[in-house]
């Protein structure tokens, strides 16, 4: 997907992967995470979803989120209730309030210097956001942005790709084991059959759907 791809979803509110809540997989496995309390938690891809500001304020972790979109940034803070301090880092507007700063810019720009230490990552919606090339580039570079290789957190959707044109592009275990195997032990700790409560895909014609979540630990 190129960047007016997103921007123009951005634009025009067509946001429909964005959750009113905070992500049930997050609240029931980030807990289980090894990620110091107080560590830095690295959100790629982030839109302006919630999972943030509960990383921030229910795990007191600082929180770095990358996303494309400046409307995103801006939303996120004025929906949360924050105001953020806006500033140029290099290829990046920085927005920051709270614990919490986004990177407004491309994930593809960003360096492990201006990233800095990250202790833990949540990647929901970010992987299966990439068509199948663009995930081989997304996982080499996530690679030289993490080389201390903290633990990930990781959402998927499978289903039968010649059903549906993505996005969300259709990721399965192998896949995310030849990705990021390299360096990570891969484990799934959920398999939900969800095609029944998403009636959005089923439209599409979507036989089966399945959402798994990863954890990466490294190797
Ligand atoms: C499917 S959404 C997921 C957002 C978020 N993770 C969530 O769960 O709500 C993918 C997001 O990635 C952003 N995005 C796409 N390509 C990007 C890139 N190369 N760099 C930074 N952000 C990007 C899009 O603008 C969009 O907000």
């Amino acid at each position: 997907m190129d960047r007016e791809f997103w921007l123009d979803r951005w634009r025009n509110n067509k946001l429909g992967w964005h959750l009113e809540t905070v992500n049930p997989h997050l609240l029931d496995f980030w807990p289980g995470m090894p990620v110091p309390s107080r560590g830095r938690v690295f959100v790629p891809l982030c839109g302006k979803s919630l999972d943030m500001a509960w990383l921030a304020r229910e795990c007191g972790h600082a929180v770095v989120g990358v996303e494309l979109s400046e409307v995103a940034c801006r939303e996120f803070f004025s929906e949360n209730g924050m105001e953020p301090q806006v500033e140029d880092a290099g290829a990046f507007s920085q927005f920051a309030a709270e614990g919490i700063t986004l990177l407004c810019g491309d994930l593809f720009d960003l360096d492990a210097h201006t990233l800095g230490p990250v202790d833990g990552v949540f990647d929901r919606g970010s992987l299966i956001a990439l068509p199948p090339e663009m995930r081989i580039r997304y996982a080499g570079h996530m690679e030289s942005l993490l080389p201390a290789r903290p633990p990930v957190l990781c959402v998927t959707l499978d289903y039968p790709q010649q059903e549906m044109a993505g996005p969300p592009f259709s990721v399965g275990p192998e896949e995310v084991e030849s990705l990021f195997g390299n360096g990570y032990r891969v484990e799934c700790l959920r398999d939900w059959d969800v095609l029944d409560e998403s009636p959005r895909f089923r439209e599409q014609g979507l036989t089966a759907l399945h959402e798994r979540v990863f954890r990466l630990s490294a190797l």
